[in-house]
């Protein structure tokens, strides 16, 4: 069997007394795509969070490719969240075109003459994947906020990662514009291989994307100090290409609903 691209062997996390993660086991292969749902204060962007190398596990080690996760982020973990994940002041494809900046000149921060221009193509290619050619010139102001979010995906692609890390990429989004987004998403997790960890509220976003759903909460509550016990995956749920999403995600939200009421 193939090494899962992440697995948590008994991590824990605390911030002070506050247990907020705690005994997390789990194995993900490359190419999965796992839906994250879970109460509001669960510990869901807490766990993204390790996950990006942003913050460390108290306790327990996270492997990635069989290695211990590196404490920074790194260009194998790219990551989008609901909002503000663009810079205001620069246009789509200087947003774009940051991404490399930094990945190749991180002391300059600046590219000049033939790197500059391939940064330029190689955004503007990436621009056109996320279908936001028309808008390369734009500054995020002048953008809808689902162009804005196609703006961070493609920011976030063009690091090249192998792990995508979505953060309520579409709470702020109107329904219709939350569909060409999830045809967006599932095209680019297909096409680039990624192995994708999306946080949502919306059951059925994650039911119909995901090929594996995990719901955080807590196995035991004691309500005089809530901070005591932290969240675990209380359900693992296998999705498959054939589930019918609608009717999987209606039998299951009255069970779910209650985890994360
Ligand atoms: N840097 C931090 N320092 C101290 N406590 C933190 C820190 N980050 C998160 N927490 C605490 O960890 C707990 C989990 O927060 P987290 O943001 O991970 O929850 P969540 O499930 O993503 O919530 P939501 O769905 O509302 O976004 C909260 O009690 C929060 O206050």
């Amino acid at each position: 069997m193939s090494t899962p691209i992440i697995q948590a062997i008994d991590v824990w996390k605390e911030y002070g007394d506050n247990v907020v993660l705690e005994r997390l086991n789990l194995s993900v292969e490359e190419g999965e795509f796992v839906s994250i749902v879970g109460a509001s204060g669960c510990g869901k962007s807490t766990f993204l969070n390790l996950l990006l190398g942003n913050e460390t596990a108290s306790r327990g080690k996270l492997l990635l490719n069989g290695e211990p996760l590196p404490n920074e982020p790194g260009p194998e973990r790219g990551i989008v969240f609901q909002k503000y994940s663009v810079f205001p002041h620069l246009t789509a494809v200087q947003n774009v075109m940051l991404s490399d900046v930094f990945a190749k000149a991180p002391v300059l921060a600046s590219l000049f003459g033939k790197a500059k221009q391939q940064a330029y193509s190689q955004a503007m290619a990436m621009l056109d994947k996320v279908g936001l050619t028309e808008a390369a010139h734009k500054y995020p102001t002048e953008m809808s906020g689902g162009m804005q979010q196609r703006l961070a995906i493609a920011q976030a692609l063009m690091k090249k990662p192998k792990i995508l890390l979505l953060d309520e990429p579409f709470g702020a989004l109107d329904p219709g514009i939350r569909k060409d987004m999830h045809k967006l998403v599932h095209q680019l997790w297909q096409e680039h291989k990624l192995t994708i960890f999306m946080i949502t509220h919306d059951l059925s976003e994650g039911f119909s994307l995901g090929n594996r759903l995990w719901v955080f909460d807590k196995h035991r509550h004691d309500a005089q100090h809530p901070e005591r016990f932290g969240a675990q995956v209380t359900f693992d749920i296998p999705i498959s290409k054939d589930s019918d999403a609608a009717r999987f995600s209606e039998e299951m939200k009255p069970i779910i609903d209650k985890s994360v009421a």
